[in-house]
């Protein structure tokens, strides 16, 4: 079943040139689609678009019905420290029933959060003020937030930016489990881990790549001219990515691009 189709999508902010053009991509239900690419490239400002945070330039996105439940966990740059919600809170907001982040909930809205953040590891945390939290505490509270309204789609920017190595793993694992019922969109630098699971790989930078399937191969980066970097720790490759020669909008000086 489709859930979006995005057709002829130009994203970028007001008064300034696009960020990203050329957008075409049809998310159905139980993709699980990677997007890659380098810093600045516009993974994310294609991300807040497709959420609805930013509005299109030019094109359209065409939710399968009106009521289309998306969970978004937002890339984390910086935690502010006097942030005043209770963890509970934050975790509730994602129920997107029009209350804002002040309205007030049910005791089922509160045992939900309290059983989400359980399942999630941090239910200890369920009292405290978001703002004391450490990245990693932090991103997996905005996690169970992006989950409380048991999304169709879940859209993820950079989700273990400041977890461990072992949630990193966990967060992993739990995303292939929640796949079997929603659709998922994850911005990763780490094409070599992320590839291992996603389904289709998007390659963002200033233009919009497809590619239908998980393995990125040598044959695939030749026909693609893509040129990408893969340095192997052991079976876990490491992803570089710098521009894509042979596209006509990656061939371009950048200036002309912005
Ligand atoms: N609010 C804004 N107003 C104007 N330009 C912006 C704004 N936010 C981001 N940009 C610019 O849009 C371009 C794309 O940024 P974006 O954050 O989408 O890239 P990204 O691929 O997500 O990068 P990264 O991997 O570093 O997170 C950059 O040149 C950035 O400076």
């Amino acid at each position: 079943m489709e859930l979006i189709r995005i057709r002829n999508l130009a994203v970028g902010y007001p008064g300034e040139p696009p960020v990203v053009t050329g957008i075409e991509l049809t998310v159905r239900d139980r993709d699980y689609i990677g997007v890659i690419g380098p810093n600045g490239g516009g993974k994310t400002t294609f991300i807040r678009t497709l959420t609805g945070a930013l509005p299109p330039l030019a094109g359209k996105i065409e939710p399968a019905s009106g009521n289309l439940r998306l969970g978004y966990l937002p890339q984390i740059k910086s935690i502010d420290k006097t942030f005043p919600l209770s963890v509970t809170d934050v975790v509730m907001s994602g129920l997107l029933s029009g209350k804002g982040l002040f309205g007030r909930y049910g005791r089922n809205e509160r045992e939900r959060a309290k059983k989400l953040l359980d399942e999630i590891g941090v239910g200890r945390l369920a009292g405290r003020a978001v703002g004391e939290l450490s990245g990693g505490e932090l991103q997996r509270v905005l996690l169970c937030r992006a989950l409380i309204a048991d999304p169709q789609l879940l859209i993820l920017d950079e989700p273990t930016t400041f977890v461990d190595n072992k949630f990193e793993k966990e967060l992993y694992e739990l995303l292939a489990e929640l796949n079997r019922r929603m659709a998922i969109v994850m911005v990763s630098h780490d094409l070599g881990t992320i590839s291992r699971y996603v389904k289709s790989i998007v390659c963002i930078n200033r233009c919009f790549h497809y590619h239908p399937s998980n393995i990125i191969s040598a044959e695939q980066l030749r026909e693609y001219d893509c040129p990408i970097q893969l340095i192997s720790h052991g079976p876990v490759p490491h992803t570089v990515l710098s521009q894509h020669q042979g596209c006509a909008c990656c061939d371009r000086p950048k200036q002309e691009t912005r």
